[in-house]
């Protein structure tokens, strides 16, 4: 409790900001999400394991997804904490999991020979759920337009096969050379092309694009960052303000308006943030839709909500707002998807929209 109500003085300003939108409880519980550990989430590289067969709970013990999972539930009981960690399966994806027990970080798993070998990649399931919402297929010409170091990237090749063309595009060198190594470790060369640059100054005649336009673009914003927040890191926020969001919120009308003009007719868009703010989500994508009639909100590729049990899981998970601050919205907005943090996600936004063919 005292951390929580610490956090609130810390951040007197930005939770004074998202009161603007937020109630009094969703706002106790961002200030308890900023202050709680997440569990470590992983998941299983497709190209290099085949998980088609098997199901949850893990019955097959001879297939290649069990044998990873057990490699992980060896290392959990090797740690002998009490209870044991588990392995639990993600609503949304039967590849990525989370361990059951917050005190086990990344740390404890990164020595395991699939992690090395890159069957299993550590990552946020929120950061997940972007490329999987993008829907891009096998052969698509493909951009992930801020994409270091490269976590969505591996899962829209993984997407498409590893059949298609990618570019993905970075305007920090030394994260772009991470980028690189992790393309190159996943042995996906052939088909990505990495480009060190402003996102906002590709255009189809540009060298890295060719005159070849989109058939997918994924923008991965920078962002404020309000959805990763941790009161242990306080980089994670020392920059925050409201000058900080109008400066990103800038930016993210800049790119998108370059993937724009990069995308084919009827080729699809997705928008993603790991940041709360309406400022650099519906009202960024809204005055996108106003310069662009060209384009419109679409579903996301990934179904997230198949029963009522899975539905139950995601009480954290809302629609995109359709209004805000007495400014009313497309009603498509409420096709995006809004996760609030808590100790299991990230703060994330994203949305899918398609271009007239
Ligand atoms: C949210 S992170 C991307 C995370 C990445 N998609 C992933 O899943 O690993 C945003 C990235 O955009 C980069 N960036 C910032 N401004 C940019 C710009 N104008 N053009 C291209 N990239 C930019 C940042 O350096 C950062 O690496």
């Amino acid at each position: 409790m005292a951390a929580v109500a610490r956090a609130r003085r810390t951040l007197e300003p930005l939770f004074s900001h998202l009161a603007s939108f937020l109630g009094p409880t969703d706002l106790h519980a961002l200030a308890h999400a900023y202050t709680t550990p997440r569990n470590t989430t992983f998941r299983l590289n497709t190209l290099k394991v085949d998980t088609a067969t098997t199901r949850w709970p893990v019955g097959d013990k001879t297939s290649p997804r069990s044998e990873v999972l057990q490699s992980v539930e060896a290392a959990l009981m090797a740690t002998s904490r009490k209870p044991t960690p588990r392995v639990l399966p993600c609503p949304f994806s039967r590849n990525a999991f989370m361990v059951s027990h917050p005190s086990i970080a990344v740390k404890h798993l990164a020595g395991l020979p699939a992690h090395k070998d890159g069957r299993l990649h550590f990552q946020s399931w929120s950061s997940m759920l972007a490329p999987l919402c993008v829907g891009a297929q096998p052969g698509w010409r493909v951009l992930d337009m801020c994409a270091a170091p490269g976590g969505k990237t591996l899962m829209l090749c993984e997407a498409m096969r590893g059949v298609g063309s990618v570019v993905v595009n970075e305007i920090d060198a030394a994260r772009a050379a991470r980028l690189k190594r992790n393309i190159d470790t996943a042995g996906l060369s052939d088909i990505v092309r990495v480009n060190v640059g402003d996102g906002r100054k590709l255009a189809p005649n540009h060298p890295a694009v060719g005159g070849e336009l989109f058939d997918a673009i994924l923008l991965d914003a920078p962002c404020g960052g309000e959805g990763i927040i941790a009161m242990s890191e306080p980089a994670s926020y020392k920059h925050w303000s409201l000058a900080w969001v109008q400066k990103h919120a800038r930016l993210q009308a800049g790119l998108l308006a370059a993937a724009h003009a990069l995308l084919k007719p009827g080729g699809v868009l997705t928008y993603s943030t790991c940041t709360l703010s309406v400022e650099e989500n519906e009202l960024v994508v809204d005055g996108f839709l106003e310069r662009f009639p060209d384009m419109s909100i679409v579903n996301l590729a990934l179904p997230l909500v198949s029963d009522q049990e899975v539905a139950e899981r995601y009480a954290n998970f809302t629609a995109g707002f359709t209004h805000h601050h007495g400014q009313g919205f497309p009603q498509e907005m409420a096709k995006a998807l809004r996760v609030f943090p808590n100790e299991h996600y990230e703060g994330f936004f994203v949305i899918r929209m398609q271009k007239r063919e």
